[in-house]
């Protein structure tokens, strides 16, 4: 018998998930698309098994149906879903990077004898659309579940059971609580990220020279300032009053930063330092998802052609998997810099060791 999955919004997360899924044995995927351009892309890039741009059929005798639109869209997309003939049984879920609203929203609503799980995949990028999908975006990432109290306990085995194609760590979380958490760990560095780069932007404007000298950390601390404004809009309007909170703390945090400067204390603004440094040193970073990705290595490389090529190379012919290269922008008129990235552990640390023997100077 096959599974039918059917996906609503075929971007960056669903375009992912589906890849999770497409090829696995007794399971399709279905795409829905909002455009005719769109549905052809899916099919030709090999992202889903089929594509519609027909809201009901996509729906129809779907097994499973994610919610992969915009956070603002969500509560459309379930009111619709709820005047359809859906197949008894049926689970819908959602990728939303908030849980609160969606979750009341399903919960004022009669499904009948479908049952609606809130979901929250923890990884992700800056990057959006089909064409940035991955079906290795959530591997080792946190997934949250947010059951509602009266979940069958078979409906939501039934999920995790078909996330583990996913190679996530499930979480079962409550909806509000989740919106407070992910508030402060990923929503207000959005903003930040944001606010920081519209400063120097407005600096920039006046003196070029700031955007030619920020090029290295201050783009690797911003790269989330890059990410899809839509997406963006919506999360940040749905989660609007514990934003509101934690901005509040965060202007706090600030002017206490003012008054350290002001007051010439030194020890004050070594005792931050030595306290964020604590805290984020004990944090689990080499988790995949949220703001730190892969595991990475960084190499002194000699500026000559072939050099990206011939360590790739090296790499590949010891079967290392390397899943990016990058060279550092900071260093480009400093010969130069090279961050290799890997999925796993393991492969950084063969190639750690495999280009320390080849005479390459390697930082972790
Ligand atoms: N971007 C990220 O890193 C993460 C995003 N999420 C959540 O996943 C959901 C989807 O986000 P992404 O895949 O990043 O976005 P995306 O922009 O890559 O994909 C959005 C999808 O929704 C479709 N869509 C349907 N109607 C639309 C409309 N009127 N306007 C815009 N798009 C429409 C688009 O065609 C596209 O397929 C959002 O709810 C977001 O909060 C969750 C985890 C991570
Ligand atoms: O790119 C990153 O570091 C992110 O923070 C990605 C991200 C964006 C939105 C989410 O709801 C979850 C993860």
């Amino acid at each position: 018998m096959t599974t039918k999955i059917a996906i609503f919004g075929v971007g960056l997360i669903g375009g992912s998930l589906a890849l999770c899924f497409k090829g696995r044995e007794g399971l399709n995927v279905v795409g829905h698309a909002h455009r005719p351009e769109s549905a052809a892309k899916y099919v030709s890039r090999g992202v889903v098994d089929s594509a519609t741009l027909s809201f009901e059929e996509a729906a129809l005798d779907a097994d499973f149906i994610f919610l992969c639109v915009p956070v603002g869209m969500l509560e459309d997309y379930m009111l619709r879903l709820s005047k359809l003939p859906l197949k008894k049984g049926c689970i819908i879920t959602d990728v939303g990077s908030t849980k609160a609203s969606i979750a009341a929203c399903a919960a004022s609503i009669d499904l009948h004898d479908v049952y609606f799980i809130g979901g929250h995949p923890m990884a992700g990028s800056e990057r959006s659309g089909v064409e940035a999908a991955s079906s290795l975006l959530f591997e080792n990432a946190y997934y949250v579940l947010t059951p509602p109290p009266d979940i069958p306990e078979e409906a939501y085995e039934a999920l995790k059971t078909l996330l583990v194609h996913t190679r996530a760590q499930i979480v079962r979380l409550e909806p509000q609580r989740h919106d407070e958490i992910v508030g402060a760990i990923s929503h207000l560095p959005h903003i930040i990220a944001v606010a920081l780069v519209n400063q120097v932007h407005g600096y920039d404007s006046a003196d070029s020279l700031y955007s030619t000298l920020a090029a290295g950390g201050f783009r690797d601390i911003t790269r989330i300032a890059s990410s899809e404004p839509v997406i963006w809009r919506d999360i940040l309007l749905n989660n609007r009053s514990v934003m509101l909170e934690l901005l509040k703390d965060w202007n706090e945090e600030i002017s206490a930063f003012v008054q350290l400067l002001e007051n010439e204390d030194g020890e004050g603004i070594e005792k931050a330092f030595q306290e964020a440094g604590g805290f984020r040193s004990k944090l689990p970073d080499r988790r995949k998802g949220m703001i730190t990705p892969l595991f990475d290595l960084h190499i002194d490389v000699p500026d000559h052609p072939g050099i990206i090529g011939r360590i790739a190379t090296e790499l590949g012919d010891q079967g290392i998997n390397l899943s990016n290269v990058q060279i550092i922008e900071s260093r480009e008129d400093v010969p130069g810099i090279m961050r290799l990235s890997f999925r796993q552990e393991s492969d950084m640390e063969r190639a750690k060791v495999l280009l320390q023997r080849h005479d390459y100077t390697v930082y972790v």
